[in-house]
This record gives structure tokens, sequence and C-alpha cells, in this order.
């Protein structure tokens, strides 16, 4: 089986006038079609450049980066993103820049309106319909991305700290929703987040980072059962040992004692 992304030694620099990051450095990773695979890692490893290089928007030193077994030279069809800085229109209504979502997908045009409330209604935006980007508070508009990313419903979302200006009640709320929506059609998800127990609750994968250089130190197989009520697994003790083994794996990677 082709998988959905294939990374093989990957290093990316970036030169500026204070020198050359190593970003990244041979780093390998297979995706499987239907994957969710969360990246976590301390603040600065590499997990936002690795999702660019995904999507076709940084390029590698070396190494190559394959999306249905086709090498990524520029951002591929069929890739949905949500960037931590959300990338709405800011002279677009939220109503408006979801829309944008449904003309990316395959559905009738016809549908579009019906969609759009839907989503509005997902995301609990009721009443913001109307509203521009710069009315909504950081959580509101991580909520219009999200809405956005789920209209045009593409084969591989590449999400970077997607729920990270959410309230913890928003938080649980969409992770529900998102795997709700993963569970049905089995898209594709690389997940990158600060949440140990967000990764371990949604994932397949949690994929650890280690600093600069950013590579991978741990890759833990979650065979939590599925389908998986985020907040009934906190109870759950291989939940929590796996939590622990992460939080002990960051905590080296940063050099920290616990
Ligand atoms: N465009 C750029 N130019 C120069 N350096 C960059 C650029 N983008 C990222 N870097 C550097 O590459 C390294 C990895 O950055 P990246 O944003 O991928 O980390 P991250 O793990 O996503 O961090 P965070 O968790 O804080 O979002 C950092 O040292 C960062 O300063």
């Amino acid at each position: 089986m082709t998988a959905k992304i294939d990374i093989r030694q990957l290093s990316v620099q970036f030169s500026g006038s204070s020198g050359t990051v190593n970003a990244i450095d041979r780093l390998s990773l297979s995706v499987a079609p239907g994957e969710f695979v969360a990246i976590v890692g301390p603040s600065g490893c590499g997990k936002s450049t690795l999702l660019r290089v995904i999507a076709g928007l940084v390029e590698a030193a070396s190494g190559q980066v394959r999306i249905d077994g086709e090498p990524v030279s520029e951002p591929p069809p069929g890739v949905g993103f949500m960037f931590q800085r959300d990338t709405l229109l800011p002279w677009a209504t939220v109503a408006a820049n979801i829309r944008v979502g449904c003309e990316l997908s395959t559905l009738a045009p016809a549908d579009y309106a019906r969609r759009v409330a839907e989503l509005i209604e997902l995301v609990k935006l009721n009443g913001f319909e109307a509203h521009y980007p710069g009315a909504l508070s950081g959580g509101m508009r991580q909520r219009v991305s999200l809405a956005r990313l789920l209209a045009y419903e593409p084969e591989l979302y590449l999400m970077d700290e997607p729920f990270g200006a959410l309230d913890y009640q928003t938080k649980i709320m969409m992770g529900r929703e998102l795997l709700r929506i993963w569970e049905s059609r089995k898209r594709s998800i690389v997940f990158v987040t600060h949440d140990i127990e967000e990764a371990v609750a949604l994932a397949d994968r949690v994929i650890v980072m280690s600093p600069r250089p950013g590579r991978i130190v741990q890759d833990y197989r979650i065979d939590l059962p599925r389908p998986r009520e985020p907040r009934a697994l906190r109870g759950n003790p291989e939940f929590s040992r796996l939590c622990g083994m992460i939080w002990a794996d960051l905590a080296q990677a940063s050099g920290e004692t616990l």
C-alpha cells in the first residue's frame, strides 16, 4: 500500500543574518492512508516546519517528501491546512470564509449555504455569520478556520495547534467533532499540539520530536479502543501510562528533570 505521506531523510535549514539554523535533521516518517498522527515536541523543535514541508511551502535542504507516492514541490491538491496563525480572509464574513472551504470541496454549489449553516452550528458561531474576522476573538477565529477546513474535506489534514486558542471545554468539544468526522471519513491527519493528553486522546500514533535540530525520538502507537470519547479517557490507566511516558520523553528532550 502506498503511504499517504512518505518522508525520507528530510533535513531543513534556514539561513539568515545570524547564520544557519538546522531546523530538521534527517527525519524519516511514514503516515498510512487514514492514519491520525499527532506530533509533540518542545517549542522550536521543527513541528511547524515539518508541516510546511509536507504542504510544499518550505523547501528541503535534502531528503524527500512524497504524498501518494508523488514528490512534493508545491502545495499539492487535496491537502488542507490549519496554521497556528489563522489565514482567514479579513475582508470576508465568517460565512464567506467558510464558503471558501466549500468551493474547494466536491460539494455542489446548491449545497454550499446548507453546509455553511451546519458548520456554523457545529463550531458554535451562530449569530456571528455576518461578522468579519477582525471582530472575533482568537478562539472564534480558530473555530472559523476549523469550519473552513471541514467544509473543504481534504484527503489530508495538516493541523498546527488547531485548538491552541480555545478554552478547555471548547477544545474537548472540537476534538470530539474532529474524531467523529475522521472516524466516518478516515482521512489522514497530521496534528501538531503541545497538549499531550489531546495527542493521546485523538491519535493512532504520537511522534515525539527533540529540539534543534528536530528529530524523532519516539513513535508511540496508541491502541486505545475506538470510537473514543476524549473526556472519558481521562480515567483510563493505559491513557495515563502513555501520557506519563510522553511527558518523560518531552522532559528529557528539553533537558529538564521531572
Ligand atoms: N522562516 C524561518 N526563518 C528562519 N528560521 C526559522 C523559520 N521558520 C522556523 N525557523 C526556525 O526553525 C526552528 C523550528 O521552528 P518551528 O516553527 O518549526 O518550531 P515548532 O516546533 O513548530 O515551534 P512551536 O512549538 O514554538 O510552534 C526554530 O528554531 C525557528 O526559529
